[in-house]
C-alpha cells in the first residue's frame, strides 16, 4: 500500500512547492545564493522530471517504489518531496500516512472498489492538489 500511496504523492503532491529563506550566504552547485533570498523548491515539477524519474515520468506506476523510496529515487533524496525535507519537513508525515493506510484497509475489508464512468480526471490546486470534481466510486459486494 505505501508503492501506492507514494505514487499518488510524486503525481499529485497535495503542496506543489515549498519554501525556504537563506539564512546567509551558501553556495548551490554553481550557484552563490546570497542571504534572505527566498527559494521556492517545486515539488509538483521535481516529481515529474523525466531526468530524475524516466520517460514515464506522468505515469501511474506504483512499483517504481516496490524497493522504497531510496531505490525509486537512485538515492537521489530531493527527488521525492511530498512532505518536504530536512529538520522543517512535514510533522503529519507518519500521521498522514498511517491515517491513509487505515482508511483504506477498513474500506477495502468490506468493498472491492473500483472508478465510476462518471469520473473527470481533473486535478487542481486549490490550496492543495485535489480533484475538481470529487471521485466517484463503485462499491461492491465482497
Ligand atoms: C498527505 C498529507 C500531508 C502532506 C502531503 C503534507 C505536506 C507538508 C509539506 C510539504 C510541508 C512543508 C515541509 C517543508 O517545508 O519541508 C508540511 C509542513 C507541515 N505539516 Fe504537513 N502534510 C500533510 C499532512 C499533515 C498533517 C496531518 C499534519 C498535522 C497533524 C501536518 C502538519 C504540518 C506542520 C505543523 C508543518 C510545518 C512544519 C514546520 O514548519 O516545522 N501535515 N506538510
Amino acid at each position: 500500500m505505501s508503492m501506492i500511496i507514494n505514487e499518488s504523492l510524486r503525481l499529485y503532491p497535495p503542496l506543489v512547492s515549498i519554501a525556504r529563506k537563506v539564512g546567509r550566504v551558501v553556495r548551490l552547485g554553481n550557484l552563490i545564493v546570497p542571504a534572505n533570498v527566498e527559494l521556492f523548491i517545486p515539488s509538483l515539477a521535481i516529481h515529474h522530471e523525466p531526468q530524475l524519474w524516466g520517460q514515464d515520468a506522468h505515469l501511474f506506476k506504483p512499483e517504481r517504489f516496490s524497493e522504497g523510496i531510496a531505490k525509486a529515487t537512485e538515492n537521489n533524496i530531493a527527488a521525492f518531496l511530498p512532505f518536504g525535507l530536512g529538520p522543517r519537513n512535514c510533522v503529519g508525515m507518519d500521521y498522514a500516512t498511517t491515517e491513509a493506510k487505515i482508511a483504506l484497509s477498513m474500506i477495502l475489508q468490506r468493498y472491492p472498489f473500483t472508478l465510476s464512468p462518471g469520473y473527470v480526471h481533473s486535478p487542481v490546486q486549490y490550496i492543495t492538489v485535489r480533484p475538481h470534481h470529487g471521485v466517484q466510486v463503485i462499491l461492491h459486494s465482497l
